[in-house]
């Protein structure tokens, strides 16, 4: 049995599972895991013991995360610059990922861009942008690394999502929007990258219990 993992400042206490050594090794690729949410993500997932890729554009941001996550977990974290709407950063950076560590067992799609704005005076470059962010970030990243490596090792892919989208909300048009892409695209490679078996072993989840 594992020892009992080490919690980094306040994290909450884990829910039990039945394996504790289910993620023992196993590699996670996170997208904006240097801060907010993807960092807690990046920390539990260390805690019990993956290796992580943690990537977004800013390195300097990321350094400073991934020490902290070494440091108190004992476990590897590679930190890569990289935009979600650049396919091609995304395939440079799942290169050097394989190349590091040989896998990759998991893709947390939790990078996005949000700010409260009104619709009217939301320019269309602004809605343009978390759209591309958000959504075709999502769906970059999926693809690159569903097509690099889920498609012949299998994976689970997890999409970081929002409720703004489910009954319309203030100021929050475009990330509305975009939350509400990605979950029908969650649906739709849930069905094609696996329950027809188009191809074996990848499964998309969709996340956002208790996110607004
Ligand atoms: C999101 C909430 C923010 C603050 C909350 C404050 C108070 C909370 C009070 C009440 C809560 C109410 C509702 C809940 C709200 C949200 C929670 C739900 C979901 C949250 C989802 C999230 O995604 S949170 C993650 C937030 N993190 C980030 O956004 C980090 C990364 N962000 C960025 O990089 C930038 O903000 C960016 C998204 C704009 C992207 O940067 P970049 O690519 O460099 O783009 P720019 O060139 O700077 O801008 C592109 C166009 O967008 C226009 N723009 C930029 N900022 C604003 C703004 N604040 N308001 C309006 N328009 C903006 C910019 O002008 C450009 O358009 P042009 O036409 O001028 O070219
Ligand atoms: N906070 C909340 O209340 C809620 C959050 N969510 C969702 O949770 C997730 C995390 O949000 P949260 O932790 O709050 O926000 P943060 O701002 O802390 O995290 C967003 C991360 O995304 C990265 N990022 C932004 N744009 C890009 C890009 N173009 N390419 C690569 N990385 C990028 C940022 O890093 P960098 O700047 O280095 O690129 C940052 O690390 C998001 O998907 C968000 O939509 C959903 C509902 C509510």
């Amino acid at each position: 049995m594992a020892e009992k993992p080490q919690l980094v400042n306040n994290s909450p206490e884990d829910v039990e599972t039945d394996d504790p050594d289910l993620l023992i090794d196993q590699v996670a690729f996170i997208t904006g895991g240097g801060s907010g949410i993807g960092f807690r993500i990046a920390e539990v997932l260390m805690r019990h013991g993956c290796d992580t890729v943690i990537a977004s554009r800013h390195l300097e941001k990321l350094a400073e995360a991934a020490k902290k996550l070494t440091s108190t977990t004992g476990r590897r974290c590679l930190t890569i610059a990289m935009d979600v709407r650049q396919p091609e950063m995304i395939s440079a950076a799942m290169d050097e990922a394989l190349k590091t560590f040989g896998r990759v067992d998991i893709l947390i799609n939790n990078a996005a861009g949000n700010f409260l704005c009104p619709a009217t005076s939301l320019s269309f470059n602004a809605f343009k942008t978390v759209m591309e962010i958000d959504t075709m970030g999502t769906f970059n990243t999926s693809k690159v690394i569903y097509d690099k490596w889920f498609k012949d090792h299998g994976g689970s892919i997890v999409n970081i999502s929002a409720t703004l989208g489910y009954r319309g909300q203030a100021l929050q048009v475009h990330a509305g929007s975009a939350k509400a892409a990605n979950d029908a695209m969650t649906r739709h490679l849930a069905v094609v990258w696996w329950c027809e078996g188009e191809y074996s072993g990848s499964r998309p989840h969709l996340w956002h219990r208790g996110l607004p």
